[in-house]
């Protein structure tokens, strides 16, 4: 096991700290200004993918101290532990082998001493066969009728992968195939999705790790009965359910047949599960070769990610200039913002997957850590976000790296539609780094007419500071290929940031806590009884809404 190292206590923090005191100063347009090269040195190919880490407050310094934290902290170490399927997740006593799921060398992959990659390939064969059965119309509902619908319920890791995945390939959807997500336990999301799909044409996965997850088990056993006042017979359950889970036990329970089941196992963290059976709801819509061609995408990752230098590595490089900000400069937050409509739920995947990994106060030695970890994660596709939170991101008082992704081929080639949102992406990462000055502001306020006195009332409202890091990733076009390679790069992020924050980034013990007390106050809202068992305010609002309801 890598060692547990507190990563202030390196030489390289401590470096980084007067490092920063300096680099607070440096303005990025200056950099450029010095630097003829400046863009050449700081991006990055990846095959169909450009990163640009240009427009970011670091220097040749800056990087060469950053690397140097990420080696004191053992990093190399960390990666070969992760792949070697060492117990990394301590916590839950498990491997972190997700990477195994898009292994596609014939190299073994062990967890616990055994050679896990027969039991992958054997699920992604009868998921492949279910595919094409799914699709030549050999599989049939109970009316003899072939599925036209895909209905996934799950939640978390569950549902925002393959919903984010599907909605970004949606150019590749398999033709006659319709994909609806249910997550929330409120009953309208699955009453809503109910409206639309027919109990004979309609095929539910249930995917849940565990299967016992109560927003999940609660709209399969709403689909089950929506289902059956339809069918009439339990025997036809077997042609509209399969189940995607590590728990072979609840699946037969909740009356699944095992055939009908897809396994994962528990050394894949839920939120890092789209590429296993998880997945199926991606294969089902898109087809098991696009499917695949998603795996191979994130293959091609693991492998830079494993092999490549730190200098050149991308996932590296992506988690320690945004380490930099967040413990040097006291960042709080990070924004993704996709120059792409059908990317609308990246920046909602990686919330999960960033904020239950490495939203973590207590160190792996179990001491509370005296140091900013992982940042809140949020983001809307260009240009909705210019239109509703970029005032802040340009002139507001909090500082937020950002990372604008977008591709330079469109699915949809209308008119001038594509240079438009691209001009805009461009101008962003332009205008957050070189602001506006005050000589700039007065200097456009003269030529539009106005007075001097009017000129120096308004030129303090429209000066930008600019200084406003981001990374452009220009793809070339977004494919199942390049899509599998972005989201590996987010995720081996993650990773690198974990393990210099010392934390456990795949565990989430975090979110227990409400699942309990929820447990405890379902039954107490079944009766009219005044409740008086927690604080005031949860007595009063549960009896509010008693009387209420
Ligand atoms: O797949 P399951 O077991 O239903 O869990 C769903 C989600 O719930 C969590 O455990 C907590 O939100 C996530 O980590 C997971 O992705």
């Amino acid at each position: 096991m890598f060692p547990k190292i507190n990563p202030t206590t390196t030489q390289a923090w401590k470096n980084l700290e007067d490092h920063a005191a300096q680099m607070k100063e440096v303005q990025m347009k200056s950099l450029f200004a010095e630097d003829a090269e400046r863009f050449q040195k700081y991006s990055h190919r990846f095959q169909d993918i450009l990163i640009d880490f240009s427009k970011n407050i670091i220097s040749e310094e800056t990087l060469k101290l950053l690397l140097a934290l990420a080696n004191e902290c053992k990093l190399k170490e960390a990666i070969a532990a992760m792949f070697d399927g060492e117990l990394i997740n301590e916590t839950e006593h498990r491997s972190v082998l997700h990477t195994a799921l898009r292994n596609f060398s014939s190299k073994a992959v062990y967890s616990e001493g055994k050679d896990i990659m027969p039991d992958v390939k054997s699920v992604q064969a009868q998921m492949k066969a279910f595919c094409e059965k799914i699709h030549s119309g050999q599989w049939k509902g109970y009316t003899g009728k072939k599925i036209k619908y895909i209905v996934n319920i799950g939640i978390g890791g569950s549902d925002l992968g393959p919903f984010m995945v599907t909605e970004a390939l949606k150019p590749y959807w398999v033709a006659g195939i319709q994909a609806y997500f249910v997550s929330n336990v409120d009953g309208t999301h699955i009453a809503e999705t109910l409206k639309k799909v027919t109990p004979d044409e309609t095929l539910f996965l249930i995917a849940s790790k565990t299967f016992t997850t109560q927003e999940t088990m609660t709209n399969a056993h709403t689909a089950r009965e929506w289902f059956l006042a339809s069918a009439k017979d339990e025997t036809q359950i077997a042609k509209h359910f399969a189940a995607l889970s590590t728990n072979e036990k609840e699946v037969v329970k909740f009356g699944i047949d095992k055939a009908n089941m897809f396994q994962f196992w528990d050394w894949v963290g839920g939120r890092y599960s789209l590429w296993s059976a998880i997945g199926l709801s991606i294969a089902l819509t898109i087809g098991y070769d696009s499917f695949e061609e998603l795996l191979r995408g994130a293959y091609s990752v693991d492998e830079h990610f494993r092999s490549t230098t730190f200098e050149k590595n991308i996932p590296v490089l992506m988690a320690l200039i945004s380490l930099w900000y967040i413990n040097f400069f006291g960042v709080q937050t990070e924004a993704i913002l996709p120059y792409d409509q059908y990317l609308h739920r990246f920046a909602a995947y990686f919330q999960q997957g960033n904020m239950e990994s490495n939203g973590k106060s207590v160190d792996r030695n179990g001491e509370e850590v005296e140091y900013a970890t992982g940042p809140i994660i949020w983001g809307e596709p260009g240009t909705n976000g210019q239109h509703a939170f970029y005032q802040l991101i340009h002139q507001g008082t909090v500082l937020i790296p950002c990372d604008f992704i977008a591709p330079a081929q469109t699915h949809n080639p209308l008119g001038d539609h594509h240079a438009k949102l691209l001009s805009n992406f461009f101008a962003q990462t332009e205008a957050l780094m070189n602001g506006k000055t005050e000589e700039e502001v007065e200097e456009e306020l003269r030529k539009s007419g106005k007075n001097p006195t009017e000129i120096a009332r308004l030129s303090p409202f429209k000066i930008f500071n600019g200084n406003r890091p981001t990374n452009s990733i220009l793809v070339k076009k977004i494919t199942p290929t390049t899509l599998g390679q972005l989201i590996a790069f987010y995720e081996h992020k993650i990773f690198v940031q974990g393990v210099v924050w010392n934390i456990f980034s795949f565990d989430q013990w975090g979110v227990e806590l409400g699942k309990q007390l929820a447990n405890t106050i379902l039954p107490e809202l079944e009766n009219e009884a005044k409740i008086s068992s927690h604080d005031s305010s949860t007595n009063g609002l549960i009896n509010a809404f008693k009387q209420m309801r």
